[in-house]
């Protein structure tokens, strides 16, 4: 029953039965899907992160910007109103003591008379001024109002302001100082020339003000930028500070460049708002500088930047609880819905891992959408090849084990080292005929002592190099070798092991050897043979000459080894001279007579006949020349043709040549159209000659009859002894008048010759002769001759000596 039918879990899928043990990969798989779902989760948290950092980002940068634009505007008009409420100020005070001075009509000589007078008269001053003095052309007080103890009297003529009024004639605003007389507050002096009726300087209406009066600075101790910030005054001019909530610092230098650098800026003329640090490792804060118009001051309002910028922190820290809190609420969140959504791999896990076990066999269904079923259905087609491949391997296995064992063939495995991993039974049997298993024992043990060395030397140098070795060996056994084995073995499945084949080759081994001495046999045999033999092997290339083959073709040992046959033996046919090779010669098909020419182009008649040797069940075969010298027969044939058809004792051709030649005339048509002769010529009285001189004597003259019959033709005639005194001759192309002007011609030579016999006494000849033409109709080499030979009986008869010419 497969897990599907057992029944479904709880939400429809396919439940299994869990195995004890789970298998590496599936564990793998398992950690790896834990590890995907953390991976997905601190990614999607990254990503939440990211997204909430690159918002809040953007959003603290707005608020920033925002909030520095807020800040900019608060300080820029705070400083204004400052500036402005100062301008005016001083601007009042100024225009009072200006219009009191042009008020009164003074002289520079009557002036320390009259400034008691004057002082009281400028007395209604006091309300905006701390005091008002009048001082004379010399720079000497002359006159205060309210009056104090002390201050008539004082030369202020080295007062920077003094000289500056004296030098201008204008309304002069002085840098602060401190007034020994006022209790050594911090005053400012504004002075109003007094001129006499013609504008020369007479001396000058001074009024001080208390920095620190609560119509002047003294509001600013009130003056709040912020919570926190505060308000400065300095004096461009003399670098001091006028005013600072600090009191150490007032009537002290402005702040270095390096404590702050915008105040250096704003005494230099810049005005604005911006932000610095104060001094090296200070708190940061945003200056404000602008300076007035009525005075060579400037005014400036300080904002640390913690409180300037605490909106923002507290904005940070809400954006930072509130990602927190949506961050952790997303972890748990993505968490839970990975769990959810990663629940069809644990079950296709499970599911492979059961098919991978045999506790399943049906198809994957992990459900969780398509995506996650066609990855399903792709493994299980991944499973069913893997089940096929591995049934048709196993088969495999099975079969190849079968032959394996039962092959004939001893299979061995070596390491490199040459030790035995395994056997068949057939290297088994080999192997282990001493009765000790091959198993695991070293090859070169077994072979026998006098070639291990040998045999170990050639397999260290085929593995060094990873190629095949090859070679044959006996083993080692009492009392002597019992086999003998060839070892063919390749690199196996790695560097350190060799599959190789064993081969029992005792029985081809001493075949090999009874061949060898067979070979040495048959080899004395050809050496003492008086035939030419040669062999060569299926290429046609020469193995062996005998001491014969040697001397017929003129040739050395050493210069034939794998020639071709052809360029050592070069055979003719006899009749054409076309050259013969061993290919056209007749493999076993009896002698075949041709000229072998040598290299000096001298030949020679042979006989030669080739047979194959071997070539059976697939070796190759082998060819053996025997080549005889064939003169001698060769001449004896010719001997024996010239004598059918010849007469011995003339030399001239016998009846049977005659015959042949006429035969040929006859049937050759083309010369059957001319006019040829047939002439029967036959001595005259010949039995005298024999009886007379003896038989020897007649045949001598036989013999001159012969050679003057031959003198009187063409050398083309046909001159033949047909027996005893009779002879036949054949004329060709020869008219009968020119036939009988010839035979005329052999009778007058006839008669004329004269034959010494033994005894001295000379004896003369001559014949009957009788010819006729060849005629058309003629069949046979008798229809002429019998004409002739009618004829030459007719001369016979009609006296001898004469010429009968047939006239058919
Ligand atoms: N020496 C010699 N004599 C031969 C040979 N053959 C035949 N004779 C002789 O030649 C003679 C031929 O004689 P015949 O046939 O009678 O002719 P003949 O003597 O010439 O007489 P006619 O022809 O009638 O003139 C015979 O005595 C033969 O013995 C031969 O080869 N040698």
């Amino acid at each position: 029953m497969t897990p599907q039918q057992q029944g479904g879990g709880q939400d429809g899928s396919p439940s299994f039965t869990r195995g004890s043990r789970v298998s590496k990969p599936f564990a793998r798989a398992g950690a790896a899907r834990g590890q995907l779902k953390t991976r997905i989760t601190l990614l999607l948290l990254l990503a939440g992160l990211a997204l909430l950092a690159v918002q809040g980002g953007l959003f603290y940068r707005e608020a920033t910007a925002e909030l520095r634009a807020q800040l900019n505007d608060y300080l820029t008009t705070q400083v204004g109103a400052v500036v402005t409420d100062l301008d005016d100020r001083l601007a009042q005070r100024s225009q009072l003591l200006e219009a009191a001075a042009k008020s009164v009509g003074v002289d520079a000589d009557t002036l320390p008379a009259e400034a008691p007078r004057l002082a009281a008269r400028f007395a209604h001053l006091n309300a905006l001024f701390d005091s008002v003095v009048i001082v004379d052309a010399d720079g000497r007080i002359v006159g205060d109002a309210p009056p104090l103890p002390g201050r008539v009297g004082l030369n202020v003529q080295f007062r920077e302001y003094f000289q500056r009024s004296l030098r201008t004639l204008k309304p002069v605003l002085s840098e602060p100082f401190r007034a020994r007389t006022s209790g050594n507050r911090s005053l400012v002096a504004l002075t109003a020339p007094l001129l006499d009726e013609e504008g020369r300087f007479a001396g000058m209406l001074v009024g001080t003000i208390d920095l620190f009066s609560p119509e002047f600075f003294g509001d600013f101790l009130h003056f709040k930028v912020g919570h926190s910030g505060y308000l400065t005054v300095s004096s461009v001019r003399s670098r001091t500070t006028l005013f600072h909530p600090d009191a150490s610092r007032i009537m002290q230098p402005v702040a270095q460049p390096d404590e702050n650098p915008l105040m250096q800026r704003a005494l230099a003329g810049w005005q604005g708002v911006a932000e610095s640090r104060h001094g090296r490792g200070g708190a940061r804060a945003l200056y404000a500088y602008r300076p007035l118009s009525s005075a060579n001051w400037v005014v400036g309002a300080v904002l640390p930047a913690d409180e300037a910028y605490a909106p923002i922190a507290r904005l940070t820290r809400v954006l930072l609880v509130s990602g927190g809190l949506v961050g952790a609420v997303l972890i748990a969140l993505a968490w839970l819905v990975l769990r959810r959504l990663l629940r069809p791999l644990d079950t296709l896990r499970e599911q492979v891992e059961a098919l991978h076990e045999g506790r399943y066999t049906g198809p994957l269904s992990p459900g969780g959408g398509t995506e996650l079923q066609a990855v399903a259905d792709a493994v299980s087609g991944v499973f069913a090849e893997r089940q096929a491949a591995e049934a048709a391997l196993a088969d495999r296995e099975a079969f190849f084990r079968t032959l394996n064992e039962t092959s004939p063939l001893g299979v061995l495995v070596v390491s490199a080292g040459g030790e035995i991993a395994y056997c068949n039974q057939a290297a088994h049997h080999l192997l282990s005929h001493d009765g000790t298993p091959p198993l695991g024992r070293s090859w070169f043990e077994l072979v026998a002592v006098d070639e291990r060395d040998e045999v170990a030397s050639m397999w260290s140098a085929a593995v060094a190099m990873g190629a095949p070795v090859r070679f044959s060996c006996a083993l080692e056994a009492e009392p002597a070798p019992l086999l003998t084995l060839r070892f063919q073995a390749m690199p196996g499945d790695g560097p350190a092991r060799y599959v190789g084949v064993l081969l029992d080759i005792s029985a081809e081994e001493a075949a090999r050897q009874a061949l060898s001495m067979e070979r040495e046999r048959a080899l004395a045999i050809l050496e003492s043979i008086r035939e030419a033999v040669v062999l060569t092997n299926h290429l046609g290339e020469v193995e062996y000459l005998n001491p014969p083959a040697l001397a017929m073709l003129d040739q050395r040992p050493f210069e034939l080894s794998g020639r071709p046959f052809n360029r050592v033996a070069r055979f003719v046919d006899c009749a054409s001279g076309h050259p013969l090779n061993i290919g056209t010669l007749s493999i076993d098909g009896g002698a075949r007579q041709v000229d072998l020419v040598r290299d000096d182009g001298t030949r020679f008649a042979v006989e030669v006949t080739v047979s194959r040797v071997g070539g059976a069940q697939g070796f190759e075969d082998y060819r053996v020349v025997v080549i005889q010298d064939d003169a001698p027969r060769r001449e004896r044939e010719a001997t024996h043709r010239w004598e059918a058809l010849h007469d011995p004792l003339t030399r001239l051709c016998n009846r049977r040549g005659f015959h042949q030649a006429l035969s040929v005339l006859l049937a050759d048509e083309m010369r059957r159209g001319g006019e040829h002769a047939v002439v029967m010529l036959d001595l005259d009285h010949f039995k005298a000659v024999n009886d007379g001189g003896g038989h020897l004597l007649g045949d001598a003259l036989l013999q001159e009859v012969a050679k003057l019959i031959a003198l009187s033709l063409r050398a083309s005639d046909v001159v033949a002894r047909l027996g005893g005194d009779e002879f036949a001759l054949l004329l060709y192309d020869c008219p009968l008048a020119v036939a009988e002007r010839l035979l005329s011609d052999l009778l007058s030579a006839l008669g004329n010759y004269r034959l010494e016999g033994p005894d001295g006494q000379l004896y003369r000849i001559s014949a009957s002769i009788g010819y006729t033409r060849v005629k058309p109709d003629d069949q046979i080499p008798a229809d002429p001759m019998a004409r002739a030979d009618v004829r030459c009986y007719a001369a016979k008869h009609g006296g001898r000596n004469r010429l009968v010419m047939s006239g058919d």
